[in-house]
């Protein structure tokens, strides 16, 4: 521009300064010329007028030509200016416009009038300061484009591109602005933008980036997101080695090798591989790559890079998860909201016998058995609305048909929205395990050889019958039952036969009662009956009655028949008792009563029976105290030689000093020891208080005294080797074995086990003396006697109560004592209070007499004192 600007100024200087020169020498030059070669002066006027009009013709052409090419110039200006598709500007130096082209006129929205008075501050926003430098930099020679914001007439501002300079024209400064309307340029820009920076948040998003790689230079780069994925700073270029080196040795052999055969072979690659970020964290990548062929030749490898570590750890999850689905012992089943089944898994086919192929589409009704009623799917439909899950034992039925118990869990997937997309069950067969839980119960809650209720679910529905009995005002019966002499049933039959009466006894048991009452067996050869819904007292007493008939009838064991009879204890609920253990204890006690009146027969439970009971249980309390309270103590009875009148023996006697309650004796507080078992401990402090006591008498009395002490049935049953610390107490003290003599009953000898023997026969290798105490109230065989080389037999004192001469008891007594020296027993009578009852007896030959005739049992020292001669 300013070039072309100084060439115009100087030719307009150089052309009028060619023309002068041409013209004066034009003048001249021809003047002088005429003047050669005219030599008459009108000839010369002549030419002259002729030259000039040649000059005139030469300057005319000349003109047109200077004035052709001049609106050559321009129309080709103007051209330039009016197609031109940027505002042209020309301010002078105040701002003020001088001229601008058509386009500035359409841009600018002003008349070509109008334009004529604007002033460059007009076309700049109100906000503009200083108009020049919005239309011009400082660089004033070389002009500058900038970016900037103009008005249109009608005050609406719009972005441009102004290319500005200053102009020097005539010596005067112009300003020379071509302005470009950029606002679409803007826009498109702003929009590349913002896809750039979405491209960039997509990529952010999906992990992905954009790889490439010069194969000439070995140099590439990559975007951000791909710099970010291998944990890096971005930078522009990076080399093969660098991005290489984040793989591991098979990752990295894997892609070297796809990348070689790209480069060779223009193969494109599509690779998942495992790379460690400059962080140290392993990630899965994919990489894609597509070879950039030109003229055959592989310039470039280009492609995308993406982390697929969440794919992978999804697709691991995936297939775990598919893992489980396929294996699980667990049925499982998935349904979409409508309860379509959608999928099952192998065991589900496996449990239930559908394939998946008959049952998905279908809904699990399929499996319906039946077996719980519309409330049981109503509760279930409920708590899964509610809280999407539900869990429980449902009957369904196999594809075979056979109904089978599932232990089933359903869960509910929800969409973002709350909805339910999925329901997912899963259940396990526990048929199995429900019969073995129901075996288990039978177990638990019946007798096994009855088949009757025990012990246990006797409670539970005593329980039962109580709270129903409370809400029908009714009353109940409980009946303890316990068969007479079972044990000899044992003993005679064998337990074998043994089971069978128990079986047949169940049996009339039943028989005996309605459907709405209860039998049970407690275990042995214990029955409860509970009677319940009773508005009448008398229908129990009808069916004790009714089941002590049952028992009359003969029980056939093998071939032969035996009689079994049965002891009844009744209490009443509430009369009796308002708790179940009440009631039993009650009816326990009763049928104590029925045996202890002679089997056979019912007892009710009464008042007086619950007096004595608790006075039992009061004096069973103190009973613990006892020994070691030191309130027992040792009273001895003498035993007489009649022939002699002699006393060398004498029985030891227990007695309890009670702290309160005085002297207790012994009939009311032996069986209590006996059934607490304390009765072992009593009994040893029994024997070692005699012998210390037979000692002391051995030395101030007689070298061969002898004191018998009583032993319990339940001592020899509770403990199988006391006599042997007896025994041994005797030899440690230099007490000779004769010192004491163990009295024994007659039931213990009518019952006697393995146990017993031994321990009889121990006594009796030992030369421990035994005696037959009570003899002639029971049953002894005379082959017990022998087999227990028993020492002395002590007639009880009911027969020596009535002894007069000539009396059954006289004959009684004489035939024992006849019998028992035939065995070579010895026999003492117990019980003898008058002379003549001790003549008699004397007179049948009877070796021992013991009774108030000769003395009360007495202290020891007392005895001491009685000894005393
Ligand atoms: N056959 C058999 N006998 C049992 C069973 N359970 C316990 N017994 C026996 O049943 C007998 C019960 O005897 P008891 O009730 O104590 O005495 P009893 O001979 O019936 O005499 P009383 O009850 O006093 O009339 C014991 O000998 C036990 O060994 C069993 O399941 N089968």
């Amino acid at each position: 521009m300013k070039l072309f600007s100084r060439k115009l100024r100087y030719a307009a200087i150089r052309i009028p300064l060619i023309y002068c020169v041409f013209a004066v020498l034009w003048i001249m030059a021809s003047d002088q010329t005429l003047a050669l070669l005219l030599p008459e002066a009108a000839s010369i006027t002549h030419f002259q007028t002729l030259k000039g009009l040649l000059f005139i013709l030469l300057t005319a052409a000349l003109l047109y030509h200077l004035i052709h090419r001049q609106q050559l110039l321009a129309s080709r200006y103007n051209s330039l200016t009016v197609h031109a598709n940027d505002s042209i500007l020309l301010f002078d130096h105040q701002g003020k416009l001088v001229d601008a082209n058509d386009r500035a006129l359409r841009m600018y929205g002003y008349t070509r009038d109008q334009m004529q008075h604007i002033h460059a501050r007009q076309l700049l926003p109100d906000a503009a300061s200083d108009w020049r430098s919005c239309f011009l930099a400082e660089a004033q020679h070389n002009g500058i484009i900038f970016e900037s914001e103009h008005k249109h007439a009608d005050g609406s501002t719009f972005s441009v591109e102004v290319s500005a300079c200053l102009l020097k024209i005539g010596g005067s400064d112009y300003i020379q602005a071509i302005v470009r309307d950029i606002t679409e340029r803007l826009r498109v820009v702003e929009k590349l933008r913002e896809s750039e920076q979405l491209l960039a948040h997509m990529s952010a998003i999906a992990h992905i980036g954009g790889w490439e790689f010069d194969v000439e230079t070995g140099i590439g780069s990559w975007t951000r997101e791909v710099a970010h994925i291998h944990g890096v700073e971005f930078k522009d270029n990076i080399s093969a080695e660098f991005g290489l080196g984040f793989y591991e040795a098979e990752s990295r052999e894997k892609i070297e090798a796809a990348i070689q055969q790209a480069i060779d072979h223009g193969k494109p690659y599509d690779l998942e591989l495992e790379l460690v970020t400059a962080r140290g964290i392993r990630k899965w990548v994919r990489t894609v790559c597509t070879p950039h062929i030109i003229d055959g030749r592989v310039l470039k490898l280009q492609g995308s890079f993406q982390d697929i570590s969440d794919r992978k750890v999804a697709e691991d999850k995936m297939r775990l998860a598919t893992l489980v689905f396929e294996n699980s012992s667990e049925a499982i089943m998935v349904v979409d909201a409508e309860s379509q089944i959608l999928s099952v898994n192998p065991a589900f086919t496996e449990m239930t016998g559908y394939t998946a192929q008959e049952v998905v589409g279908k809904t699990p009704k399929i499996l319906a058995s039946g077996k719980q009623d519309r409330k049981f799917y109503e509760e279930m439909w409920h708590l899964l609305d509610s809280n999407g899950k539900w869990q429980g034992e449902v009957w369904n039925r196999r594809k075979n048909g056979e109904s089978y118990a599932e232990w089933l869990t359903i869960d509910t997937i929800y969409n973002e929205h709350g909805e339910v997309i999925r329901r997912v069950a899963l259940f396990s067969d526990i048929t199995k395990n429900k019969q073995n839980q129901e075996v288990i119960w039978r177990q638990a809650n019946f007798d096994q050889l009855t088949g009757l209720p025990n012990r246990r679910m006797l409670h539970d529905r005593l329980n039962q019958e109580i709270l129903k009995a409370d809400r029908n005002h009714q009353m109940l019966a409980v009946l303890f039952l316990d068969l007479d002499r079972f044990k000899e049933v044992n003993d005679t039959y064998g337990h074998l036969m043994g089971d069978q009466l128990l079986q047949e006894s169940a049996h009339r048991l039943l028989h005996s009662v309605r459907e709405c009452d209860t039998v049970a067996r407690l275990g042995g050869d214990e029955f409860v009956v509970i009677l319940s819904g009773l508005q009448d007292k008398d229908v129990v007493q009808d069916i004790a009655q009714s089941i002590l008939k049952k028992f009359d009838t003969p029980f056939q064991l093998d071939n032969d028949l035996t009689h079994v009879s049965v002891s009844i204890g009744i209490t009443i609920y509430p009369e009796d008792g308002n708790a179940g253990e009440v009631l039993f204890k009650n009816a326990d006690q009763a049928m104590y009563v029925a045996k202890n009146n002679g089997r056979n027969r019912y007892s009710y439970f009464t008042a007086s029976m619950q007096a004595h009971a608790q006075n039992r249980m009061r004096l069973s309390n103190d009973l613990h105290l006892a020994l070691p309270g030191q309130q027992f103590e040792l009273y001895y009875q003498p035993i007489v030689e009649l022939a002699t009148g002699q006393v060398h023996k004498a029985e030891a006697l227990l007695r309890w000093q009670h702290p309160t309650r005085g002297m207790i004796p012994p009939d009311n507080f032996i069986p209590l020891a006996e059934e607490t078992g304390l009765i072992v401990d009593i009994g040893n402090w029994v024997f070692y208080e005699a012998a210390r006591q037979v000692k002391r008498l051995q030395s101030l009395h007689h070298a061969s005294f002898q004191i018998s002490i009583n032993k319990s049935p339940v001592q020899f049953h509770n403990e199988t080797h006391g006599h042997e610390a007896w025994i041994s107490f005797l030899l440690m003290n230099d007490l000779p074995r004769q010192s004491i003599v163990v009295e024994i009953t007659e039931g213990l000898l009518m019952h006697t086990d393995e146990s017993i023997s031994a321990q009889l026969l121990g006594f009796r290798d030992a030369g421990v003396q035994v005696a037959l105490d009570d003899f002639g109230t029971g049953y002894s065989s005379l082959s017990y006697l022998k087999k227990f080389d028993i020492d002395y037999l002590k007639i009880d004192r009911i027969f020596v109560r009535n002894l007069s001469r000539n009396s059954s008891d006289m004959a009684l007594c004489e035939a024992i004592v006849m019998m028992a020296h035939k065995l070579d027993i010895k026999v003492i009578a117990e019980g003898i209070e008058t002379e003549e009852q001790r003549e008699l007896l004397q007179q049948i030959g009877c070796d021992f007499g013991q009774g108030y005739l000769f003395s009360p049992p007495l202290p020891a020292p007392a005895f001491e004192a009685y000894l005393r001669p």
